[in-house]
């Protein structure tokens, strides 16, 4: 049985697998750039960020009904549940949809479905073919996208109002796509009215940009977790603020790996970050593109990092921790009580 976690950083079109891009392409008759699966896998070779995001929001043209946003979403959480994540706050790009004609109208709706089958316990899967016997709770975050413009970001959030919550299932906003370039400041107004609306912050910060940035992304945006946040090591003072206000970070490391932010998994700060005393977490990202779901991260940084089972039940804690599960928790401490009975080894 896997450790119990809670998932925050995924985002939902990064769990686009070859096998449904290709399916998805043929329900509706598109044809992709590549022969087939094995032509698109060898394509995942990133240089960097921006290498990585042009590939993804190519792919994403496949995407277009609410049952291909649904098929993607059961997808994921179909393999998150299997592979212990009991709670997940996922991320989605409107914009990025919006730009190929798909308003968040069908990318909510579609989503929604997935979400509400998977919302409650599955005891007769577990009982046909053991699978996962657990649901899973999850929330939205919609992301802007830094490399738009503030308008832009301001009219999609305008265009989500039908769809935040309570009465939908949107519980905040996040900022991600290329990121040096586009410090959080450009986005103030929108974090502005996103908080007047009742609304969490998050924002991705420090993962090829400076730790400015997610100096910035608190000050300014006034943002409650960093996504990423791996550049904060380059700033003792940052580090400090970091771990008195227990600001959690979500990271990703195979992600870091894959998308060159450190050379290999060996290297990777986390241990020196949990011994700083910052409130880490481990995430998968873009999990089709990266090679693994939350489960498969956790599995690496073992391995690669020689972290010792207390140091993994910290990270599973702190995922419950770091979560916008305030309106819950009951299934908050429910969660951690798993966590904390789980049983290494067995
Ligand atoms: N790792 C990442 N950084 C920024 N934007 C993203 N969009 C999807 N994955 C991302
Ligand atoms: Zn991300």
């Amino acid at each position: 049985m896997p450790l119990p976690k809670a998932e925050l950083h995924l985002h939902i079109e990064g769990t686009l697998e070859p096998e449904l891009a290709f399916a998805l392409a043929a329900r509706n008759g598109i044809t992709l750039p590549y022969a087939d699966t094995d032509e698109l896998r060898k394509a995942y070779e990133f240089a960097d960020l921006q290498s990585f995001l042009n590939l993804y929001y190519g792919l994403m043209a496949v995407l277009r009904t609410e049952d291909d946003f649904a098929d993607l979403a059961d997808a994921y959480l179909a393999r998150a549940a299997a592979q212990g994540v009991r709670h997940a706050e996922i991320f989605f790009d409107p914009q990025a949809h919006l730009a190929r004609g798909v308003g968040i109208g069908t990318v909510v709706e579609g989503l929604g479905r997935a979400l509400d089958r998977w919302g409650s316990p599955r005891s007769s899967e577990a009982e046909s073919g053991g699978e996962a016997a657990h649901g899973i709770s999850t929330q939205l975050i919609m992301c802007f996208l830094r490399d738009e413009s503030a308008g832009s970001a301001l009219e999609t959030l305008e265009a989500a109002k039908p769809y935040l919550a309570p009465h939908g299932p949107i519980v905040g906003v996040g900022l991600d796509s290329a990121e040096v370039g586009h410090p959080p400041a450009k986005f103030r107004e929108v974090y502005e009215a996103a908080a007047a609306l009742g609304l969490r912050r998050v924002a991705h910060a420090g993962e090829e940009g400076p730790p400015a940035y997610i100096t910035e992304a608190l000050d300014v945006l006034g943002v409650e977790r960093i996504d990423h946040g791996l550049r904060c090591m380059e700033d003792p003072e940052l580090v400090a603020r970091l771990v008195r206000d227990q600001v959690p970070l979500t990271l990703c490391p195979l992600s870091n790996v894959r998308l060159r932010a450190v050379d290999v998994l060996a290297d990777h700060p986390l241990p020196a970050m949990l011994d700083a005393g910052l409130l880490c977490t481990v995430n998968s990202d873009d999990p089709a593109y990266f090679g693994g779901y939350a489960g498969d991260n956790f599995d690496a940084v073992r391995e690669a990092l020689g972290l010792a089972p207390e140091r993994l039940r910290e990270l599973a804690r702190n995922s419950f921790t770091a979560s916008f599960l305030e309106h819950d928790e009951e299934r908050r401490a429910r969660y951690l009580a798993e966590v904390e009975a789980y049983e290494f080894g067995a």
